[in-house]
């Protein structure tokens, strides 16, 4: 501001002009700034670094990302010298095939003498005079979303290759898609789109309004309830307020809906803190403790779908990889901690807590090659030079020979997650023209097809079961860090998180 006014009429100005000015200097830093977070995400505030970070412009399918590293106590202060300049990593040459090269530019807030660092790193081959692009947005928004933040906080109309392609990408598509069962009503009565966007509004709002309520007050089973009930039924028409023959129209939303990201996000998250207050509560009460192992259970199956999920679109839109670097390690955690727990078997014969990652090394993994071939430090040391397609290839052979012998353990009692017939391969779902018709029927063919197989909570925890959980947890955690690696890099507080749980010592 000072500066500003220093410059503006020599600070002689008259207070209507003063106002003028201080709102361009406050756009100048919304414009310009970033929002620094610690290395598990939380906020810190917003920062404005120097021009070899602002000025580079945004893309919904970037090239590149950043992250921030918070410097130690005892780091040698930020000299203009050396932090001040552009600072080329060398990336890895004379390997064909890699799906990312190194580019690491770090700068220091100058005149500061400690602060968090900001460390953009590619993504994907950057062509020599090709423009750098970060994202400035959530790349798990739809098109609309975005195109309206950017507008709102930026004011320009992004004309990137995801925002212009028609038809749109199939991300896009995804991201949005609904469906609809006509339970008899003529759809030329009235204009079904119009009233298909109306819902999805209103899907929207009641959706964020479920995460907020979640959020502020902390009620966890309410916000699971509610948030199954729009996964299993779409809106009722009370919640669409409609009373006439549009709410025999039903909507719902398909598994890569963003609001059903975000959904399971929150779901996970919330059947996690029900089942550590459940079993910090009764101790003591088998019941209590089986009840708090099924949620857990169902905590860790949303954990998987969601980075199932999002791998399922990573794969047509690579710049999503720090999403997947993310939910990869979330969902490996949750099922390490479900393979831990001490309710395996049953009440009365607890299962020994799995708790050493030697026993990995003990198991022979006779198919896996990912593990077979590569130590989890080789992978993660190397990730810039591993051939990242035969990795992911591998990593999902592994995941979908496991996967049948635990996804319906996984789903089991929990009616929306029974619907899902697979969290990685989701060949499933071109099966059906909408899946959603098929639900009712399905969910009712499960439950009888689950009962007459799965009798009691001794028969659904099988030893063998636990293995896998605990092994699909590795390959999860794996396979995060080895993205993680590449998108933020060896010493970033992702990797090192991953590599502190595979090697606790
Ligand atoms: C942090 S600055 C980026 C550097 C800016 N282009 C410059 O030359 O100083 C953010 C501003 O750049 C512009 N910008 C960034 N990405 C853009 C894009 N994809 N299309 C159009 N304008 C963009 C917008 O005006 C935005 O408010």
């Amino acid at each position: 501001m000072a500066t500003a006014r220093k410059l503006h009429n020599g600070g002689k100005e008259e207070e209507n002009d003063e106002l003028i000015l201080e709102e361009a200097v406050l756009s100048l830093v919304i414009t310009n700034s970033v929002e620094v977070q610690d290395g598990s995400g939380c906020s810190l505030g917003i920062a404005v670094y120097d021009t070899n970070f602002s000025w580079i412009n945004h893309s919904c399918s970037p090239n590149a990302c950043y992250r921030f590293s918070i410097s130690p106590p005892n780091a040698v202060p930020f000299g203009e010298d050396s932090t001040s300049k552009l600072r080329i990593v060398p990336s890895v040459s004379g390997e064909e095939g890699d799906v990312c090269r190194c580019l690491e530019h770090t700068t220091g807030n100058r005149g500061y003498q400690y602060g968090p660092k900001i460390i953009v790193r590619s993504i994907k081959r950057i062509s020599k005079g090709e423009e750098v692009c970060i994202s400035y947005t959530d790349l798990l928004q739809p098109k609309a979303m975005r195109q309206s933040e950017l507008w709102s906080k930026y004011q320009f109309t992004c004309s990137c290759f995801r925002c212009s392609a028609t038809p749109s990408t199939y991300i896009d598509r995804a991201l949005e898609e609904i469906s609809s069962i006509n339970l008899g009503l003529s759809s030329s009565s009235f204009d079904v789109k119009l009233y298909r966007d109306e819902t999805t509004r209103r899907l929207s709002d009641y959706v964020d309004e479920i995460i907020s309520e979640f959020l502020s007050v902390g009620d966890p089973q309410s916000c699971c309830d509610k948030l199954e009930s729009v996964l299993n039924l779409g809106l009722t028409s009370e919640q669409l307020e409609s009373k006439d023959v549009k709410s025999q129209l039903n909507f719902r939303l398909h598994p890569f809906h963003h609001l059903v990201l975000n959904a399971y996000t929150t779901l996970a998250f919330a059947y996690q803190i029900r089942s550590s207050d459940l079993s910090a509560l009764a101790t003591e009460i088998d019941e209590y403790q089986l009840k708090a192992f099924d949620l857990s259970r169902t905590s860790a199956a949303y954990s998987l779908l969601l980075a199932g999920a999002t791998h399922h679109l990573f794969r047509s839109e690579s710049s999503l990889i720090a999403s997947a670097a993310n939910f990869w390690t979330n969902a490996g955690e949750s099922l390490l901690t479900l393979a831990r727990s001490s309710l395996w078997n049953s009440p009365i014969k607890r299962g020994s807590p799995i708790s050493e990652v030697s026993t990995i090394a003990k198991h022979k993994y006779s198919k896996c090659l990912l593990m077979d071939i590569l130590d989890a430090k080789l992978i993660l040391s190397q990730a810039h030079i591993a051939k990242f397609k035969n990795i992911s290839r591998d990593f999902l052979d592994c995941l979908n020979n496991m996967m049948s012998n635990i996804w319906r353990f996984l789903v089991h009692g929990c009616r929306y997650l029974e619907t899902i017939a697979d969290p990685i391969d989701f060949r499933w779902l071109g099966l059906e023209q909408d899946f959603r018709a098929q639900v009712k029927q399905d969910d009712e063919d499960s439950i009888i097809a689950e009962d007459s197989i799965i009798r009691n909570h001794a028969e659904l925890c099988l030893d063998e079961r636990r293995i896998n959980i605990y092994e699909v947890g590795i390959h999860c955690l794996l396979y995060g860090g080895f993205l993680a690696h590449i998108c933020y890099g060896r010493n970033s507080p992702l990797t090192t998180h991953v590599l502190n749980i595979l090697y606790p010592v």
